[in-house]
């Protein structure tokens, strides 16, 4: 499984404020294979609030396999995952808004998502590389952010399967084995960080070998 994380894929969700909205999206994050999401909290919140019973049970434990990065502002976390390699994709209507499946997701990509009220604010849309919409035809004006979120991390799974890019591993071997003793010793691997020792490595059943 760790061999099809796709860590050229991610998404960034800019305030978004309801814990259940947050856990849905970092629960398709993990079943498409993203490494890790990015997120600015809310503004009258940290994405501590998000740990809590809703987070658990909506996110199907999703959030301990999906590290969320935070971020001071949507801007600046736009203009870093662009000096990564990454194009940002905003999710917001605009004059140059394209549909979203014009987007080659094989590229790294960043899906930046907006508040359930106030959307993508228009300086992180102007940051972007490119803006994207689900187009509709009811007569709501938008959908649920992880519903977006979804249709679209989903299109992006589609383009990468047709690419192959979940049969050969994304992650460099190192990385690879470094995230295998993190995921199979949660409790053991934050202690070799804190005394700046190599992980030990592990034998083809995940016991440690040295
Ligand atoms: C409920 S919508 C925000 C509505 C907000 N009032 C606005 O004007 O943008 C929350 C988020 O869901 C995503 N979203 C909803 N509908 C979408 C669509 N048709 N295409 C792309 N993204 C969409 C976007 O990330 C949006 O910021």
């Amino acid at each position: 499984m760790l061999s099809k994380r796709q860590p050229t894929l991610t998404v960034l969700m800019d305030e978004v404020n309801k814990p259940h909205n947050l856990s849905a999206i970092v629960r398709t994050c993990d079943a498409v294979g993203v490494l890790e999401a990015h997120a600015v909290p809310p503004r009258h919140g940290t994405l501590a609030a998000f740990e809590g019973h809703t987070y658990d049970a909506t996110s199907g434990s999703a959030h301990k396999w999906v590290r969320v990065n935070p971020h001071a502002d949507a801007v600046g976390a736009v203009r870093e995952l662009q000096g990564r390699g990454f194009q940002v994709l905003a999710t917001h209507l605009s004059q140059r808004s394209v549909d979203y499946r014009e987007l080659d997701y094989t590229r790294p990509t960043c899906v930046l998502l907006g508040a359930e009220k106030w959307g993508v604010s228009d300086e992180a849309a102007d940051a972007a590389d490119a803006n994207i919409v689900i187009p509709m035809y009811g007569m709501v004006q938008s959908l649920n952010v992880s519903v977006a979120a979804a249709s679209i991390l989903f299109e992006a799974q589609r383009q990468r399967l047709a690419a192959g890019m979940y049969g050969t591993p994304q992650l460099a071997p190192e990385a690879l084995e470094a995230l295998a003793f993190e995921w199979a010793y949660p409790d053991l691997a934050p202690l070799y960080r804190e005394r700046g020792e190599a992980y030990p490595a592990l034998d083809e059943a995940g016991r440690i070998v040295s």
